[in-house]
């Protein structure tokens, strides 16, 4: 394979900012020098002066094809990957389904079989138990063994992916015994469907009243409940999408007591608010997921919990449904319009903008968006970071040329943007993916097939 140069760049890891160039050999970085101190030749050189040079995103957090509400999340993993390599992702995990009544074992060969051959970029995958019981426990350290180290449990959503206390306890001590993390959706699922009951019995039926009904409260308190039946399992806890600020106080106090609880949180839920979900007519409808979007005021505590380090990583929960025929569904009663929102090839941008708006060092962009998701799911170094040894996934970022968000240009499979319009700053212009060239200056030069499953280790962050 190809020798290839990047000169000239500013190299922008979670350690540190160097002025560097960056030697790739067989898809692998083999050196860093100081620009200019050593005069290597290579059959490509990229000239990357005035940009970035930074390690390709790690969104640890997609659904690609998710069965969900009666329908299916609009990206494959074919135009998912595709979409987050446009976007400077370079690694994405996502979740294999155990459907209720199935094994873990048929659900991940579902995903194997869905993703083999299709992806752009490298993907591992998390296992989401929705059906925990004494066989299901038996076949998780199998699956770490495997490299599918990640298990995601749901306090929400009662008779689909629902756990009782009981069963997250179970699986808790499992992974406890065996290195497995458990991922938390945490909401108070059984309280939230009484009051949808009541709010569609009283007419309450627009959007809106998604936002309404999944009360901050209600994440908090599963929050709190998710931290202490971990303490009692001796295991560890990533709670995922984490959005009320009540919620985020419940992880500050854990980790100020030393434990080992983390959080993700997301773009949407830093960038966009309950105003988006009261927009007139039905057009709420494009902001439905769960944890919902809060009152503008929570997004002051996500940013301070990403400096604090209370939460660990922003992924984007891409989870794409169609306005048309998708989202739709749930015209007249909000609680069937399809929970999720596309944002995988937003995510290094809108992040990006928030070192211009003074939220986040470049250091801690990449921390959250490429280190901290890598460490945290078993990927580093080989994902996250530029050094000797590392994959060549390497993005060039051009840090001043500003674009605008909007479906009309977007590449993910979904007709619309929750950012439409939004222009921010910084641009993905160069992607390698193990040293190969998916996308340059607007040229996509990507394949399906060339992403490979990749088997995790266990959490590296504790
Ligand atoms: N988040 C969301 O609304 N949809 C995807 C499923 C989940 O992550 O809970
Ligand atoms: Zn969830
Ligand atoms: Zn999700």
């Amino acid at each position: 394979m190809a020798r290839t140069l990047i000169t000239g760049g500013l190299v922008v890891t979670a350690a540190e900012e160097t002025p560097a160039d960056v030697l790739i050999e067989n898809g692998t970085v083999v050196a860093l020098a100081l620009t200019g101190r050593q005069h290597w030749t290579a059959d490509r050189v990229f000239d990357a002066t005035g940009k970035y040079v930074i390690p390709g995103g790690v969104d640890v957090h997609t659904h690609m094809e998710l069965p969900f509400g009666g329908t299916f999340a609009s990206d494959t993993f074919e135009t998912g990957t595709r979409a987050a390599a446009w976007g400077g992702t370079t690694t994405v995990v996502d979740f294999a389904v155990q459907s209720k009544g199935a094994s873990l074992r048929a659900g991940l060969d579902a995903w194997h079989a869905k993703a083999d051959g299709r992806c752009a970029i490298d993907y591992g995958l998390h296992m989401i138990v929705s059906d925990v019981n004494e066989s299901t426990l038996r076949e998780m350290p199998g699956l770490i063994g495997e490299g599918v180290t990640s298990f995601k449990l749901f306090m929400a959503y009662p008779g689909v992916f629902y756990s009782d206390d009981g069963q997250i306890l179970r699986a808790m001590q499992q992974a406890a015994d065996t290195g497995g993390l458990i991922m938390m959706h945490a909401e108070n699922g059984p309280a939230i469907d009484v009051l949808v009951e009541q709010a569609l019995a009283g007419g309450r039926t627009d959007p809106r009243y998604h936002g309404e009904v999944r009360k901050a409260l209600l994440e908090a308190e599963a929050t709190h409940r998710a931290i202490q039946l971990a303490r009692v399992a001796g295991a560890p806890l990533y709670v995922v999408h984490v959005s009320a600020r009540e919620a985020l106080a419940e992880l500050a106090a854990a980790r100020d007591l030393g434990l080992p609880v983390f959080g993700e949180t997301c773009p949407q839920y830093l960038y966009l608010s309950t105003d988006n979900l009261a927009e007139p007519g039905f057009e709420g409808a494009k902001y439905v997921c769960s944890t919902p979007l809060r009152p503008e005021e929570h997004q002051a505590a996500l940013w301070r919990g990403l400096r604090t380090d209370d939460l660990q990583v922003v992924s984007t929960d891409h989870c794409p449904f169609c306005f048309k025929g998708q989202k739709e569904l749930g015209r007249g009663d909000f609680s069937k319009i399809p929970n999720g929102l596309p944002g995988v090839e937003n995510r290094m941008d809108l992040l990006h903008q928030a070192v211009v708006d003074g939220h986040l060092t470049r250091r801690r962009w990449i921390d959250i968006a490429c280190a901290a998701p890598a460490r945290m799911f078993g990927l580093y170094p080989r994902k996250g970071t530029l050094a000797p040894g590392a994959d060549a996934d390497v993005v060039i970022y051009d840090p001043h040329t500003t674009h605008t968000l909007s479906a009309a240009t977007h590449h993910m499979n979904v007709d619309y943007s929750a950012y439409e319009g939004r222009t921010v700053t910084g641009r993905v212009e160069t992607v390698l993916s193990r040293g190969e060239v998916v996308l340059d200056r607007g040229h996509y030069l990507g394949r399906p097939g060339h992403g490979a499953f990749l088997p995790r280790s266990t959490c590296q962050y504790l």
